[in-house]
C-alpha cells in the first residue's frame, strides 16, 4: 500500500472532519468531478479532430446497491491514467482540473466550465464512505486502473478492466444509525434529492435507473371473465404477471378470501387496477439553468414553474426579475417577488437570502449577504463563475464580490418595484400589502439613510382620496398653502377618519394619511420629510392651522377662563402637561394632543415592548369652547363648586382618552363619576 504523504494525511484528516460542515455535499463533489471530466473530454475533441465526440453522448450515471451498500458515480469523460490517479488522488490538494484549465486556457471558453480548483473535493467521499474504489481508463489508452483507499492510511493502485474511457467512483457507504443518515444515501429518493438540490444545473445529464409502477391494462376478455365470475359469486385470483397495489406497496400477497366473503372479494378483484413495477433510466437534473437562458426564450409559465418548485410556493410569483452582468465580475441572477408573505416572514425563524451558485453548482442555499433586510422577501438565485470560493465551497473568500452583486441586485429590485408601481398598480398594492412592512422597517432601521431609495415605494391610505397613495401623489395633490404632510396613527382607518383632530385638518382642505401599522409612525419619523414637506401628526399640540381671528378668539377665551383652566389642570394632576382652549376641536367637548416627540400611539406601542417600559407622552387637553360642556364648566367655576369642576375635568379627560382609543387609567372611577353626574341631574 502506498501511504499518503504526511502533509496529505493531515489534510485528509482535516477534510473528513473539519472542512465541510455538511456531509451530504459528497455527491455534489463527485458529480462536479464527473462533469469536469466530461467537459475535458469534450474540450479535447474540439481541439483534436480525431478525438471529436458528440456532446449528446456525454453523461454521468448514478447507481446504488443497498445490499452491498455502494453508490457508484460513473462518467464517460477524459478518465485517468495510472499517473493521473497517483498525482490527482494520491496527492491531496492537487487539482488536475485547475491544471487543465490553466494549460488549455479554457477559463474564458464557454465550451467548458471546469468546476474543480482546489483538489480536495474528491476526499469528501470519506465523510460517508468507509472504502472508495476508483476505476478509470484514460482517453486514448487501452488500460484501466483501480485506485482504492480506506481513508487516512493510504491507497493502492492495481490494473483493472474498463470497456471504454471514463471513470467509476464506487463508495462503500459507512454503517451508521438513523441520526447519521447514511442509509438515506442508499435510496433512490435520497440520491434524487441530493442531485436536485446541489447538482440540478450541472450541464451534463445525471442519469439513474429508477423503479416505477404502472397500472396493467387488463385484456378485455379477462376483464369480462372477471366480471362474469363476480356475477356468479365465485372468487377470482390475480393474474401472475401483475401484482395488486398491496403487493407493490410492499404488503404480502392477499390471502384467499373466506367463502362467505367470496362475492365481495371478487367484485373488488374486478374493480382493483393491477400494477407492475418496471425500471427505466431517468435524467435527474434539469441541466440548463433557467437563469442562463435568454429571457426572450423563457415563458412566464416556465418561470412560474421554476419558482414554485424550487422555492416551494403554491402560488406563482408576483414578479420575476432577471439580471445579467458581464465584466470583471460576471453573473446571472433570477429573482422573484412572491405573491404573499410566508407564514414565518416576520418571525425570528425567517432566513433571508438568495441561492448562490458557482458554475451551475449550488454553493449556498440562502446567502444572506446578497439581500438587504428591506428586500428580505425576495427569493431567487445568483450564479457566477467568477466567485472566489473557499476550499469547502461553503463560503466565499472575498466579500467585496458579494457586496458588488448585492448592490446591483438591490438597485435592480428597487427599479423593478418602481416599474410595477407605475405600470401595474393593482399588483403593486398587493405587493405592498404583503411586504410594505419590510420597506418601512428598512427606512426605520437605517435611521432614514434608505429614505432616498425607499420613500417613493411607500403607500399610505389617504383619508380624502380614500385610497392607497404614494407620497409623491399626496404631495402633488397638496393645495396651495399646505406646508406639511399630515398623518394620524391608530388602530383602524374607520376610527381614525372620525377623530376630531383628523377632521379639523380635513376641514382646512388638507388630506391626512391614516396609518394603522405599528411601524408607520417610526418610519415617518425616520423619514422626517418628503420633498421638503415635514411629516406632522395631527395630534401634535403645536400644530396650529387656525386663522389669526380664531387664534385671537381662543387667546381671549383662555385669558377669561384662566382660573378655570388651572383648576382643571390641578384636578388632573400629572396626567396632563397643559389644558388649553382650542378652535380645532370640533363637535366633541375635548380632545387630547401631545407635545414633544412621543405621541399617544407611540406611548401605547412602547408600553407593549419589553424594553419600551414607561415612556410617557406629554399630554395636552384641548377644550372646545363652543361646546355646552364648556359652559357647564364655566358655571361650576362661577359658583365656586370646586368638586364639580374636578368631576367634569376628569370626565372630559377620560372621554378624550376613549375617543383616541386609549385605555383610561381607572375605569371604575370613571363609572362612579358618571353615576355621580347622573345623580346631579334634576329628576323629571
Ligand atoms: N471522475 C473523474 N474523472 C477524471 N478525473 C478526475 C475525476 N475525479 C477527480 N479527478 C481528478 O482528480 C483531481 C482531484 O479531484 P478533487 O475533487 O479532489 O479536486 P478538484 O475537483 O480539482 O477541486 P475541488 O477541490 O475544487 O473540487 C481533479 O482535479 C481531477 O484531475
Amino acid at each position: 500500500m502506498r501511504k499518503f504523504k504526511t502533509e496529505s494525511r493531515k489534510l485528509l484528516d482535516l477534510m473528513i472532519n473539519s472542512i465541510y460542515t455538511n456531509r451530504e455535499i459528497f455527491l455534489r463533489e463527485l458529480i462536479s468531478n464527473a462533469s469536469d471530466a466530461v467537459d475535458k473530454r469534450y474540450f479535447t475533441g474540439l481541439t483534436n479532430e480525431a478525438a471529436q465526440v458528440d456532446r449528446g453522448e456525454l453523461a454521468i450515471t448514478l447507481a446504488f446497491d443497498p445490499q452491498a451498500r455502494t453508490i457508484t458515480v460513473s462518467d464517460n469523460g477524459i478518465g485517468m491514467s495510472r499517473d493521473d490517479l497517483e498525482r490527482n488522488l494520491g496527492t491531496i490538494a492537487h487539482s488536475g482540473s485547475a491544471e487543465f484549465k490553466a494549460a488549455k486556457e479554457v477559463a474564458a471558453s464557454d465550451e467548458a466550465q471546469i468546476i474543480g480548483q482546489f483538489g480536495v473535493g474528491f476526499y469528501s467521499s470519506f465523510m460517508v464512505a468507509s472504502h472508495v474504489r476508483v476505476v478509470s481508463r484514460a482517453f486514448g489508452s487501452d488500460e484501466a486502473w483501480a485506485w482504492e483507499s480506506d481513508g487516512v492510511e493510504g491507497y493502492t493502485i492495481e490494473p483493472a478492466e474498463r470497456a471504454a474511457c471514463g471513470t467509476d467512483v464506487i463508495l462503500t457507504v459507512k454503517e451508521g444509525d438513523a441520526e447519521d443518515g447514511f442509509d438515506g444515501f442508499l435510496t433512490e429518493w435520497g440520491l434524487r434529492d441530493l442531485v436536485r438540490r446541489y447538482s440540478n444545473y450541472v450541464r451534463y445529464p445525471v442519469r439513474m435507473e429508477v423503479t416505477r409502477t404502472r397500472p396493467v391494462e387488463q385484456p378485455a376478455d379477462e376483464a369480462d371473465k372477471a366480471a362474469d365470475k363476480a356475477a356468479d359469486g365465485a372468487s377470482g385470483e390475480a393474474s401472475s404477471a401483475a401484482t395488486s397495489a398491496d403487493e407493490v406497496a410492499g404488503g404480502d400477497a392477499p390471502e384467499a378470501p373466506a367463502p362467505s366473503d367470496a362475492a365481495d372479494a371478487s367484485d373488488e378483484d374486478a374493480a382493483t387496477p393491477r400494477y407492475e413495477t418496471y425500471t427505466e433510466v431517468e435524467t435527474l437534473n434539469s441541466m440548463v439553468p433557467i437563469w442562463k437562458r435568454r429571457r426572450s426564450e423563457v415563458t412566464t409559465e416556465e418561470l412560474d414553474a421554476f419558482y414554485q418548485s424550487d422555492f416551494h410556493d403554491y402560488e406563482a410569483p408576483l414578479k420575476s426579475i432577471g439580471v445579467h452582468a458581464e465584466g470583471s465580475l460576471s453573473y446571472d441572477a433570477l429573482l422573484f417577488v412572491p405573491s404573499h408573505a410566508p407564514f414565518d416572514m416576520y418571525s425570528r425563524d425567517y432566513e433571508k437570502g438568495l441561492a448562490l451558485y458557482s458554475s451551475n453548482v449550488l454553493i449556498m442555499d440562502k446567502c444572506p449577504d446578497l439581500l438587504p433586510d428591506h428586500f428580505m422577501f425576495v427569493r431567487g438565485v445568483v450564479d457566477s463563475a467568477d466567485l472566489a470560493l473557499n476550499i469547502s465551497r461553503e463560503t466565499l473568500q472575498r466579500n467585496s464580490q458579494l457586496r458588488a452583486i448585492a448592490s446591483k441586485v438591490e438597485k435592480k429590485i428597487g427599479a423593478e418595484l418602481a416599474a410595477m408601481r407605475d405600470g401595474d398598480r393593482e399588483a403593486y398594492e398587493r405587493f405592498f400589502q404583503a411586504f410594505g412592512r419590510c420597506l418601512k422597517f428598512g427606512i426605520y432601521t437605517s435611521y432614514g439613510a434608505k429614505a432616498a431609495d425607499l420613500a417613493d415605494l411607500m403607500l399610505f391610505h389617504a383619508a380624502a382620496a380614500d385610497r392607497m397613495q404614494t407620497l409623491r401623489e399626496y404631495a402633488d395633490a397638496m393645495p396651495e398653502g399646505q406646508e406639511a404632510i399630515y398623518y394620524a396613527f391608530g388602530e383602524s382607518r374607520e376610527h381614525l377618519a372620525r377623530l376630531p383632530l383628523v377632521r379639523a385638518v380635513r376641514e382646512k382642505g388638507y388630506d391626512v394619511l391614516l396609518c394603522t401599522e405599528d411601524i408607520d409612525e417610526f418610519c415617518l419619523k425616520a423619514l422626517g420629510s418628503y420633498a421638503e414637506h415635514p411629516f406632522v401628526n395631527v395630534a401634535d399640540a403645536d400644530l396650529d392651522l387656525a386663522t389669526q381671528e380664531e387664534r385671537d378668539r381662543a387667546a381671549e377665551t383662555e385669558r377669561e377662563n384662566a382660573e378655570l383652566l388651572s383648576a382643571i389642570r390641578a384636578a388632573l394632576g400629572d396626567e396632563v402637561e397643559k389644558v388649553t382652549v382650542s378652535a380645532r376641536v370640533l363637535d366633541v367637548p375635548a380632545a387630547l394632543s401631545t407635545t414633544g416627540s412621543v405621541s399617544l400611539e407611540m406611548e401605547r406601542l412602547l408600553a407593549r415592548m419589553p424594553e419600551g417600559g414607561d415612556v410617557r407622552s406629554e399630554r395636552v387637553l384641548e377644550l372646545n369652547p363652543q361646546h355646552r360642556a364648556f359652559t357647564s364648566l364655566q358655571a361650576a367655576q362661577r359658583q365656586g363648586d370646586a368638586d364639580r369642576v374636578g368631576l367634569y375635568a376628569k370626565l372630559l379627560y377620560n372621554q378624550a382618552l376613549l375617543i383616541e382609543g386609549m385605555p383610561i387609567p381607572d375605569p371604575l372611577a370613571f363609572a362612579e363619576q358618571i353615576s355621580e353626574l347622573m345623580q346631579q341631574e334634576p329628576h323629571a
